[in-house]
C-alpha cells in the first residue's frame, strides 16, 4: 500500500459508490458481543459478504513486507484503534476484489464488522467509500463480554483475548466507539439487538428486526418443470 497520507480517505472528496449500487451494513458492539458469530449466520442466508476489520488488519500485520505490520501489531495488543486510512484502504481493498470476483449477477452487499470504531472512521468512510444503510449493534454486558472473550482466548491465538487487553479494549470501546453508535442512533439509523442470550435467540431476534428494515434472507424459488 502506498504511505499513509496517499490513501483514498484522504484524498478522495466523493465516494466510489453510492448506497443504491452497494449496500454496506455495519456490525458493531462490545468485544466479544458476538459480531463475528452473528455474521457468520447472515452470511449464508441473506447473501452478504462478511468483511471483518479485525481480521483485515491481523492480515495485514502478518504480510511480509507491510510497512503497517508493527504499529498494526502493537495496536491490537494494546486495543488501540489503527489511524483509520490504514483500515479503510483495506476495506476498500477487500470490497474491490470481492465485487470483481462475484461479477454482475451478485447484489454487493456487504456486512462490515467491528467498523467503524471511531468517529473520524465513521465519517471518512461514509464519505469517501460509500455511505451505510443503518448499524446492526450488539449490546451486551461487560461481565457476559468478559466471560466469552477469556473462553475464546483459550483457542484464538489472538494477543488481545487476555484480561489486561480486554480491560483496555473495554476502555476504548466506551469512549471512542460508542460515540459512532450514539451518533447513528441520533439519526435513526441503528438496529439494536441484545447480545445476551444463546446465538440461535439473538440471531431470531437479528432476522426479524432486517425484516422491519426491508431486508430479506435469499429465496430460493423452485421451478417446477415438465
Ligand atoms: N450468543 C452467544 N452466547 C454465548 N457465546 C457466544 C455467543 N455469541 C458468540 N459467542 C462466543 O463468544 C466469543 C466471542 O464471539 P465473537 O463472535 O468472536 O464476538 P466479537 O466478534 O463481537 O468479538 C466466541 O468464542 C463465540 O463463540
Ligand atoms: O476498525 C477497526 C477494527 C479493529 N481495530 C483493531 O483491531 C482490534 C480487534 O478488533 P476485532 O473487531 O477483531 O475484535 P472483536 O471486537 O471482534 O473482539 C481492535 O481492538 C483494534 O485494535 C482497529 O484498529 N480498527
Ligand atoms: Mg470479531
Amino acid at each position: 500500500m502506498p504511505a499513509i497520507e496517499k490513501l483514498g480517505a484522504t484524498t478522495r472528496t466523493s465516494p466510489l459508490w453510492s448506497a443504491s449500487e452497494v449496500t454496506v451494513i455495519f456490525v458493531l458492539g462490545g468485544p466479544g458481543a458476538g459480531k463475528g458469530t452473528q455474521c457468520q449466520k447472515l452470511v449464508s442466508d441473506y447473501g452478504f459478504k462478511h468483511l471483518s476489520a479485525g481480521d483485515l488488519l491481523r492480515e495485514e500485520q502478518d504480510r511480509p513486507g507491510s510497512e503497517f505490520g508493527e504499529m498494526i501489531k502493537s495496536n491490537i495488543k494494546e486495543g488501540i484503534i489503527v489511524p483509520m486510512e490504514v483500515t479503510i484502504q483495506l476495506l476498500e481493498n477487500a470490497m474491490k476484489a470481492q465485487i470483481e470476483a462475484e461479477g454482475e449477477a451478485w447484489k454487493k452487499l456487504f456486512l462490515i464488522d467491528g467498523f467503524p470504531r471511531k468517529l473520524d472512521q465513521a465519517h471518512a468512510f461514509e464519505r469517501t467509500v460509500v455511505p451505510s444503510k443503518f448499524t446492526l449493534f450488539f449490546d451486551c454486558s461487560e461481565a457476559v463480554m468478559e466471560k466469552r472473550l477469556l473462553q475464546r482466548g483459550e483457542t484464538s491465538g489472538r494477543s488481545d483475548d487476555n484480561l489486561e487487553s480486554i480491560k483496555k479494549r473495554f476502555r476504548v470501546f466506551v469512549e471512542t466507539s460508542m460515540p459512532v453508535v450514539n451518533e447513528f442512533e441520533s439519526q435513526n439509523r441503528v438496529v439494536k439487538v441484545s447480545a445476551e442470550r444463546s446465538p440461535e435467540e439473538v440471531y431470531r431476534d437479528v432476522q426479524a428486526k432486517f425484516r422491519e428494515r426491508g431486508v430479506e434472507p435469499i429465496t430460493i424459488k423452485f421451478v417446477k418443470t415438465a
